[in-house]
């Protein structure tokens, strides 16, 4: 479903992504890891077409994304650090978006339910804790059913039920045929819900494995552990 080839990009003097050849397919979640500063968040930029690549291409569903921009429209992305007018009602955000994206008719409000958002429509969103934020931008990126999502830390601040919600979401939008990228550095968190492990280190891939294999491969029967040996070099 995306295929990245020969992926570089620089900012200034440093080569953040190397060459980062790699592809995912639609059905599957893909857990992004490696240390931080590594590539991963200018990875997902470039496949967002937030950030230009210097050379390489990327595809969606074999037809090169670079310099377009309708194929947004079937991705969800939860940021990291999610950054909203301070003053307006989550209400108001809520509403803003679906304006912007009026052309989708099945409208998922899952999540908007599951998190009680409702209850809390008439907050501002200046003065909502971190996790409700992040509560808000999940129900975002889930909201207009895209066929890829890409979800940075995504239960970084959610306290622990609002995190199992999160979890049953992405393995229930899987399911349906979708295409989720997450970048996480909770090894447990990734073992439930991870198909495969892409791991980037200083803009190179590292390994890119079911987690099945990786496991098979460092004979570790738990994933951290497995990731360790890899990284370290011992096999
Ligand atoms: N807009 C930018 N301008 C200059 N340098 C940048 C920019 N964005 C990222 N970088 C640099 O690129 C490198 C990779 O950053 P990136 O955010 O992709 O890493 P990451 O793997 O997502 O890190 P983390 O785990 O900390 O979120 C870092 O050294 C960062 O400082």
């Amino acid at each position: 479903m995306i295929t990245i080839e020969n992926l570089r990009k620089s900012y200034g003097k440093l080569q953040v992504l190397k060459d980062i050849n790699v592809s995912f397919e639609a059905g599957k979640v893909i857990s992004v890891i490696g240390p931080n500063g590594s590539g991963k968040t200018t990875m997902s930029k470039c496949i967002l077409g937030m950030a230009l690549p210097d050379s390489g291409d990327i595809k969606i569903n074999g037809e090169s994304i670079l310099k377009k921009h309708a194929y947004r429209s079937q991705i969800g992305y939860m940021p990291q650090i999610g950054k909203y007018p301070e003053n307006m009602k989550i209400r108001q955000v809520i509403e803003m978006i679906r304006d912007i994206r009026k052309d989708v008719t099945t409208v998922d409000e899952e999540l908007i339910g599951l998190y009680r958002l409702q209850e809390m429509y008439d907050k501002r969103m200046g003065s909502l804790s971190g996790g409700t934020k992040q509560k808000v931008s999940a129900a975002l990126a889930f909201m207009f059913d895209p066929k890829i999502l890409i979800l940075d830390e995504p239960t970084a601040g959610l306290d622990p039920i609002s995190a199992e919600i999160l979890k049953c979401k992405i393995l229930k939008e899987k399911k349906r045929g979708k295409l989720i990228l997450i970048t996480s550095h909770i090894m447990s968190e990734i073992e439930e819900v991870a198909d495969e492990v892409m791991c980037l280190v200083d803009g190179n891939v590292k390994f890119h494995d079911t987690i099945t294999d990786i496991k098979a491969q460092a004979n570790e029967a738990r994933l951290s552990k497995a990731i360790a040996k890899i990284m370290n070099g011992e096999d």
